[in-house]
């Protein structure tokens, strides 16, 4: 989580502003340094902050108007943050390039979104998915619980507070948390097919997946009125121990989905990006649209 934290929240330029207002701070409060000859000179005593009585300075830019020394530390100092800055902005370089290119070849990386309102089954038909296409299933909802969850996190209460609100968790603790799952099954697995369920659910995750960790193939999306979701939401609560399958949470979630979450939707659309499912019938009936849907996209069984 330490690694989270740093790259969430960008120690580097942080450290540097620090650093920054730190000197800032110091060249103001301490004194000018006193020449003691040229002290012992000078009839009056080195009463210098006096507006009459200029402080003797010495070498080549004595009869200079302009206080040199000052100058100088000033501009090396700015030159010494700009260096700074440029090099915790190059560290950035990950915003240039995704960590998994979109393929199949090694290195590579098959992402699919699972969209849809709460309860419209993405994670139902999800496992049926993994089962017969080997994929991995990442569910941002259950990394964002397993966090919450885990002795010693700096973002327990925070989750906890956004998901029973039906918010959605600021986007680096999200991405963090996938981003580590996907390197890890990559390495513990050798899989590098992954079904990202629940997740992006707003267009500043989108955008910032796609960047920084691997362009998406395609986005699943299952559509479901909401009186057949509250009905399945209800019906869940019973067993699942969420703290947001209820009422109040559910209503809740119904309208962060309709106003933050179908614009990622529309926004995949207009790419040509999204495979639409209709979810109303059974189990059964959902997942031979889901398999005609991959066939269309070149996805094969396993
Ligand atoms: N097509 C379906 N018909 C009836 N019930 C379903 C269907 N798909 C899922 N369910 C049930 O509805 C609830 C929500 O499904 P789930 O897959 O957890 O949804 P989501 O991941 O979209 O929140 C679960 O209890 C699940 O068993
Ligand atoms: O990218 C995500 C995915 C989920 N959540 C939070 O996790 C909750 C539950 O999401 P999940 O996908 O597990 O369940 P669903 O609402 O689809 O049934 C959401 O309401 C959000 O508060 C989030 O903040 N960001």
């Amino acid at each position: 989580m330490t690694s989270l934290l740093r790259s969430s929240f960008r120690l580097p330029l942080a450290s540097s502003s620090r650093f920054f207002s730190t000197s800032i701070r110091r060249l103001a409060q301490e004194p000018a340094p006193v020449d003691p000859q040229a002290a012992k000179n000078t009839k009056v005593s080195a009463n210098y902050s006096s507006p009459q009585i200029r402080k003797p300075r010495r070498g080549p830019y004595a009869d200079s108007p302009l206080p040199v020394f000052p100058l100088l530390a000033i501009f090396f100092t700015g030159s010494f943050l700009f260096y700074q800055l440029s090099k915790s902005r190059a560290g950035q370089g990950k915003s240039h390039y995704p960590l998994f290119p979109t393929g199949v070849a090694d290195g590579e990386a098959t992402v699919i979104f699972v969209l849809g309102g709460p309860g419209a089954g993405k994670g139902t038909q999800c496992s049926n998915i993994v089962r017969d296409y080997k994929f991995k299933h990442l569910s941002a909802g259950d990394l964002l619980r397993e966090e919450q969850d885990r002795q010693g996190s700096d973002f327990g209460d925070l989750i906890k507070e956004y998901i029973r609100d039906g918010k959605i968790v600021p986007m680096e603790v999200t991405i963090q948390l996938l981003e580590n799952a996907m390197q890890a099954t990559i390495k513990n697995d050798g899989i590098n097919k992954f079904l990202i369920d629940g997740f992006p659910r707003k267009m500043d995750q989108a955008i910032q997946f796609e960047k920084s960790v691997c362009k998406s193939n395609f986005t699943l999306f299952f559509e479901c009125t909401e009186k057949v979701m509250e009905e399945r939401l209800l019906n869940r609560g019973k067993t699942s121990g969420r703290a947001d399958d209820n009422e109040e949470s559910i209503r809740k979630r119904f309208r962060t989905f309709v106003e933050t979450s179908m614009p990622v939707v529309e926004y995949f659309d207009k790419d040509g990006r999204v495979v639409k499912i209709q979810a109303v019938q059974t189990p059964d009936e959902v997942y031979e649209h889901v398999k005609l849907g991959f066939t269309e996209r070149g996805i094969k069984l396993v």
